[in-house]
């Protein structure tokens, strides 16, 4: 790369024609190296081997939920997922020959309802996880720097308040991901305006949490509205166009958005309170 630059660093220098020809390369070098140079920090490492991770999504939501495995162990753990696709989560773990050990919130929802419940029907043995601080039932309740455990692998929890109280992302360090929820989104973050969110938490919990982790670490968000499916810490950390901003112009930018409510928040909350197992509308009951 550096022999490259020299190059046209030298060739600009003897020889060519006097029009701003050479100056143009010499500024798509640069634009070029500055390519390479992030590309080179953000490419994601190859997973171990028998780590098994699955990316399914709700087109009625736009959620995403995760299926993590080992595959030695037969372990597998889902994030995410919703009551409406708990059978399809279900038969995908048991079409691959998995055991379902836990299904898992990264915070109380407010515009699905969670298929937590459903799938400790579907799938006996399996349990429910949310944090402490979301206030909602489940069968584990985690916090800050706890592990969670399947087969070979697990996930460290990291508090990341400020779209809701009890937010929290999971990280993988030995693959470099992390399943930030609705703390930080593809190019944008949870909202602040219901369930005691907080831009300001939210952005020390971004910064604090989220981009602390080294750049190539991947970002798995709980939604997506736009059509991306990952991003990396070092993409975000450049290219948000919220989280870029100091706090003060964040709060701002947070406190004016004025989006409509979720339109599904009134069954959701109550519901999710309960790990959707309970207050459901007469078409989710089971
Ligand atoms: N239109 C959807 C709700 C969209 C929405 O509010 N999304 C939340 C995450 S789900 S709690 C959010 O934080 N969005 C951030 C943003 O900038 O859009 C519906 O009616 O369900
Ligand atoms: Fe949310």
């Amino acid at each position: 790369m550096i022999q490259c630059l020299l190059s046209t660093v030298f060739r600009g220098r003897c020889g060519y024609p006097s029009d701003n020809k050479p100056f143009l390369r010499f500024s798509n070098h640069l634009e070029s190296m500055k390519g390479i140079h992030i590309l080179r920090s953000i490419m994601p490492k190859p997973f171990s081997e028998n780590f098994l991770l699955r990316q399914l999504f709700d087109r009625e939501s736009c959620t995403y939920t995760y299926l993590l495995a080992d595959v030695k162990a037969c372990e597998a753990i889902l994030i995410d997922p919703v009551i409406e696709l708990a059978e399809r989560d279900a038969n995908l773990v048991k079409d691959l020959g998995l055991n379902l050990k836990y299904a898992i919130n990264t915070h109380m929802h407010a515009d699905h309802i969670t298929g937590t419940g459903k799938l400790k029907k579907l799938i006996p043995g399996c349990q429910s996880i949310i944090s402490k601080a979301a206030g909602a039932k489940a069968d584990i309740y985690v916090e800050n720097k706890d592990e969670i455990k399947f087969g070979n692998f697990k996930l460290e929890v990291r508090s990341t308040p400020g779209h809701t109280n009890g937010c929290v992302s999971y990280v993988d360090h030995d693959q470099a991901v992390v399943f930030t929820g609705d703390t930080l989104l593809i190019r944008g973050c949870g909202r602040t305006d219901f369930q005691e969110g907080s831009p300001e938490r939210l952005y020390n919990s971004v910064y604090q949490q989220i981009f602390s982790l080294p750049d190539h670490y991947t970002v798995y968000p709980a939604h997506d509205y736009k059509g991306f499916t990952a991003s990396t810490v070092g993409e975000e950390k450049r290219y948000n166009p919220r989280l870029t901003k100091g706090k003060d112009e964040f709060t701002t930018i947070m406190n004016n958005l004025n989006l409509p409510y979720p339109k599904k928040i009134d069954e959701s909350l109550p519901a999710n309170k309960v790990c959707g197992l309970q207050d459901l509308p007469d078409h989710l009951k089971f």
